[in-house]
């Protein structure tokens, strides 16, 4: 019998085709040649990879203007089994269009997906001072649905639609932050970690014991011990009771550095839940700085020095040597070269005790 060709893999994304989050996934490469599939919200794109309909869903997780995308962060935190593989950058623009014939003071209701809403309201507060909103699934949803018979009169859209559809700009770049940039993640199912670059980032959810007076303190300590800098630190309800929160980090670093992989450890002793998202290129390659002190050989000779006390050797000062290859991504510097306010919270400068 002749060998079946293997189906290509699928990719579930927030659509139709030319959504922000459609330009993202041009720009993966293990997508191109995929099957791409559109879906109407991040749940579904999420459900489409838990139950292997889809290898991978590329999904908005924050934005530049409004921070973190709160659906995103709360599908993660809540559905186990879920990795971030890669990680994106796009720069969002919008337009204000509408059926040919409107006049921008003809404008009562505006269709927007409810991020890009957040997005322009002070331009449309601005212009069309009385308007109504009416949430779109997405940035191309919104301005279709007006050819098809929507009773919104406008819609805010990805710059430039009006190549693609029979509908007439009202007012171009009406974002609020004309450098708008949102970030979007590749999700697969839990399994290989992509290796390290050297200018990777590391995600995790944290819940914080209640009863624990400082545990917030604690868990940042974690982090400044280590040299592990944080570029993202968000609070989300958990839900189930008033006053309960989760944490949403972004850590410079990859698991596979000893200083994230012992500050993860130093998490995991006193935190009721870590939710380990993915480890992965930074979308920007922007390397990873940090301190000799926290360098992996530290920790691993660190390491030994005890293993050889627990093993019964004379504790002799070894030097640390360099093991492994230089990532390409990473920048070392001694104490003395490092920026004022680039140390951890413990370091009060070379000349501390
Ligand atoms: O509607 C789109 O075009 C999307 O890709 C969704 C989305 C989002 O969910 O944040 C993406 C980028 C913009 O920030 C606004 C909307």
């Amino acid at each position: 019998m002749p060998a079946q060709p293997d189906a290509s893999p699928v990719y579930s994304y927030l659509g139709p085709v030319g959504t922000f989050t459609w330009t993202a996934l041009n720009q993966a490469p293990e997508a191109v040649g995929g099957e791409w599939r559109s879906v109407n919200n991040v749940g579904e794109a999420l459900d489409d990879v838990i139950s292997g309909r889809s290898i991978g869903a590329m999904i908005a997780i924050e934005n530049s203007v409004e921070g973190g995308v709160s659906a995103t962060q709360d599908a993660l935190a809540s559905i186990p089994g879920l990795r971030i593989t890669g990680e994106y950058l796009v720069r969002v623009d919008f337009d204000l269009v509408a059926r040919p014939g409107t006049a921008l003071a003809d404008v009562t209701t505006v269709a927007a997906h409810p991020v890009a809403y957040a997005q322009t309201h002070l331009w449309l507060d601005k212009a069309v001072p009385t308007h109504a909103h009416l949430p779109a699934t997405s940035n191309v949803a919104a301005p279709t649905a007006l050819l098809n018979g929507s009773p919104a009169d406008a819609a805010v859209a990805p710059h430039g639609i009006t190549q693609h559809l029979a509908l007439d700009t009202l007012a171009e770049h009406i974002g609020d932050n004309q450098n708008a940039v949102t970030r979007f993640v590749m999700v697969s199912r839990s399994g290989r970690i992509p290796e390290r670059t050297g200018a990777d980032k590391t995600s995790i959810i944290v819940e914080l014991p209640s009863d624990a007076a400082g545990s917030l303190l604690d868990m940042l300590e974690q982090f400044a011990t280590r040299g592990v800098n944080m570029s993202l630190l968000e609070s989300r309800p958990i839900g189930d009771e008033l006053g309960r929160y989760r944490f949403v980090i972004d850590l410079d670093g990859h698991v596979h550095d000893e200083r994230v992989a012992d500050a993860l450890l130093g998490l995991k002793r006193f935190s009721p839940r870590v939710t380990f998202l993915g480890s992965y290129p930074r979308a920007d390659r922007r390397p990873v700085v940090l301190e000799s002190r926290y360098r992996d050989e530290v920790f691993i000779e660190a390491r030994d020095w005890l293993r050889g006390i627990l093993s019964g050797e004379p504790d002799g000062e070894d030097a640390v040597e360099d093991a492994g290859e230089a990532l390409p991504g990473l920048v070392v510097r001694e104490l003395d070269d490092a920026a004022p306010g680039q140390h951890g919270a413990d370091d009060q400068g070379p000349q501390a005790g």
